[in-house]
Parts: C-alpha cells; structure tokens; sequence
C-alpha cells in the first residue's frame, strides 16, 4: 500500500502539492486525476524518493521509498517514457536495468513480449515512436515484477489498440493483488481503467473516492426541454415559469433548455399550466466527463484565450449568457434532483464572473522510470542483488505484436 500524509511540496513561491493525504491499496487500479499542472508528477515523484516533500510523508509498505528493501523489485514506474539512452537498444536499454537490480535476462525478454516490442528489441530507442517509447518504459515498471507499480500517463501516444492493452494490463496487475496507480488528465479513460479515482485540482485532494461513488455523487439527472424553437418567447416564458419553480434553467445550444430541480412530470404540469406547448421533454444523466471538469474547473492553470474574431466563435443562443462565467453548482450532492455539471463554459441563469487565464511556473523535466537513483538527492543504499527467485513470468496479457515497419526504418 502506498500511504500519503499531509504531502506538500513548493518549488519557491509555487505549491505545487498542498496537504495532500491518500492511501493507494493493493489489489485494485487507482486512478490519479487532475489537470495539467496540478501536481500529479510532482506526488509521483515524492512517492518514488526522485523529490523530497516540502512537508508531510509518504511510504511504500510501511517505508518511505529509499528504505524500501529491494525498491527496484518491490516498485515499479513509469514516469518519463522520453528517459532512455537513444543510442541504446530497446533490449540493451532494459538489460542495462536489470542487471543494476540483479534481474536475470531471461526477464528482459520476457517483459519485451509482454508490451509487445519483441520485434523490435534490437533497434535503437532513438528512432522509436511515443507509443513504442510508452511501451518500452512500461517494460522497464514490469522488469522487477514488483507488487506496487506507478504509471504516470501510460496511454500519453498510444492509439486505440495500445490504449485499451494498457487498460487490461492495469486490470490485470490488480487483479493480481499489485497496488497499481496510475494517473491522466482524462476522465473518460480513468472511468474504464480505475477502480478508485483521487483526484487533485491545484495540489490539493478533491475527491477520493470509488469510481461507483464518484459516478453517484457526480453524475446528476436532468431534463431537457424544447419550446417550439418558432416561438422564442415562449422559451423565455418557460424559463421563467420553471425559475420560479424553484428549478434551475440552463440554455443549450440548440435552443433547448437544461432543468435541475424538478422532477419531469412536474416540467410537464408547469408548462401545461402556462399553456405553453413543447416540442421535447426527455431525462438525462451529465456525464462523468463533465462532472470532472466541473470539480477542477477552478483548479485549471491553463485555458485557452477567448477569440472574439468573427465567425471564429460560435453564436450564443439567444438568452444565454457569455461562456466561461463561474458555474454553481445549487443542490450539488442532494440526493435526488439536484443541478448537474453545467455544460463547460455556461452557467445557470443568475451566475456571474469566472476565472481568468493563469500562468504556470517554469518546471523542471520529469524524473527517470525506476528503478533508478533518485535524482538530486542522495543515492538510495545499494540494494544486494539477490538472485532472482521467480521462475515464471506473471500471467500478464500478451501485448499486441508491434509492426516495425513504419515505425523505425533501420
Ligand atoms: N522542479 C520544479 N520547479 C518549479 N516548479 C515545478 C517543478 N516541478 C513542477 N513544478 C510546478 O508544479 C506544478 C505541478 O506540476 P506537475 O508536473 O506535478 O503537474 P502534473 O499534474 O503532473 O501536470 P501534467 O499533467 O501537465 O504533467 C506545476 O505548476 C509545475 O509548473
């Protein structure tokens, strides 16, 4: 189990990781999200011993990771796919680790099937592809088989098959009893792959909780109706009817209307007696994604600048209010009706102000997969290499064949 306490971290005036307290447990894959910039790197690398927290503590099994007896077999990682010598073969790259933690070749060419790279095992790194660098660091996390591994983006330039073989074989590290934690920026993918999401906005802990939980607190109801769009005034009308209601009303682009707050039938009763007619009533759920980007939406360091050359923009529909104002969220966690995630970028009718573009602290480049020495801190005590006990490979599933050929040309 991975246990974080009150982890901090400041680089100067920056906190990148604020009081954050977690616990990762063996047997199932958590899922770190957050958005760019909000510490999930910074929290890997505290957890891998690579840098030291500002306050707080977090351990592996107890310890922090440069006591972990033999860390290069009880921890893997993949940090920074882009940490390989070029010049080196895929091979050679994951031979030169496994004879630093006392690991039998054998493993290395077993871990080349595994993320499908046998084929290419003798070319140069250089010439690598993101995903082939993705899976070749993947199979450096594998080398030790380990029972806790961290992947830090592993999909990051994988396509479709890649993605969802990256999926099951997280699946299947947990349900091998490994602790896997493995972080994204994207929900959608986190809600396949995860058992357990802890998600961070900014450095700080926003939600830690199952991904069930997570979809029953987040993923609210909703209607949807449209007036006859030949009469806008009777959608202003039905606003206001439903407004005063006690529902909350957001505009759609199409001209329809998002209502929180009150149950379909009672939609139907408020419009029947207003004598205003509809062309659809129907009920919803806001989706995962959108509550995700609600959650972090003020924890967000980089967003575009609003371009307000014509035609770049699409038209708001009438009675909407401009995009990216601040989004409430009334009722949010009521069970029941309550106002869902907003679409991105509105806002109920009433709301006011949002957050401006932010900058983001210089950074510095991400650490090395392990199992390495932590960078710019002492070395770890050298682990005794002791033999290599297991004679089998793990039962992971076989990576797809990699094809070579419009991948690397030598
Ligand atoms: N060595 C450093 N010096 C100064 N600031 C840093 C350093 N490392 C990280 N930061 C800052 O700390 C914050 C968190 O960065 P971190 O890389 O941990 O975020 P992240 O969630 O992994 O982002 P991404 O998804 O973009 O990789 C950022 O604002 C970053 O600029």
């Amino acid at each position: 189990m991975i246990e974080a306490v009150g982890l901090t971290k400041r680089y100067g005036e920056k906190t990148a990781v604020h009081d954050l307290s977690f616990q990762v447990r063996p047997g199932t894959v958590t899922g770190f999200l957050g958005p760019n910039g909000s510490g999930k790197s910074t929290t890997m690398r505290m957890i891998l011993g690579l840098d030291r927290p500002t306050a707080g503590h977090v351990t592996i099994g107890g310890a922090p990771y440069r006591k972990v007896p033999n860390a290069p077999r009880q921890v893997g990682a993949l940090l920074d796919a882009k940490a390989v010598h070029g010049g080196r073969s895929a091979r050679n790259h994951l031979l030169s680790l496994a004879q630093l933690s006392g690991i039998p070749a054998r493993r290395v060419d077993e871990v080349l099937g595994v993320v499908g790279l046998q084929d290419v095992a003798r070319k140069r790194s250089r010439g690598f592809s993101l995903g082939m660098g993705q899976r070749l660091g993947i199979a450096a996390a594998l080398l030790g088989d380990p029972p806790v591994l961290l992947f830090d983006e592993p999909v990051n330039g994988l396509d479709p098959e890649g993605i969802l073989w990256v999926r099951n074989l997280m699946k299947t590290l947990a349900a091998e009893g490994r602790t896997v934690f493995v972080s994204s920026h994207l929900m959608s993918e986190m809600a396949l792959t995860a058992d357990h999401l802890i998600v961070i906005g900014r450095g700080r802990l926003l939600s830690d909780m199952s991904v069930q939980e997570f979809i029953s607190h987040n993923s609210a109801d909703f209607a949807r109706v449209r007036t006859p769009d030949t009469e806008p005034a009777q959608r202003e009308k039905l606003t206001t009817v439903l407004t005063g209601a006690g529902g909350q009303v957001l505009p759609e682009p199409d001209g329809g209307l998002r209502v929180t707050g009150l149950p379909l039938p009672r939609v139907s009763d408020l419009a029947h007696e207003a004598g205003l007619r509809l062309w659809e009533l129907s009920p919803h759920q806001a989706s995962l994604e959108e509550a995700y980007m609600r959650m972090t939406q003020s924890a967000v360091d980089f967003r575009s600048t609003e371009d307000e050359r014509s035609g770049l923009r699409p038209e708001e529909p009438e009675g909407s209010l401009p995009q990216r104002q601040a989004v409430p969220t009334p009722g949010a966690g009521q069970p029941g009706w309550y106002a869902p995630p907003p679409a991105p970028g509105r806002a109920p009718y009433g709301s006011a102000q949002g957050p401006g573009p932010r900058r983001r602290a210089p950074r510095s480049p991400a650490g090395p997969p392990a199992p390495q020495t932590p960078a710019g801190d002492p070395p770890a005590p050298a682990d005794a290499p002791d033999p290599y006990a297991k004679q089998a490979a793990p039962p992971l599933p076989p990576g797809p064949a990699h094809r070579p050929d419009s991948e690397d040309p030598r």
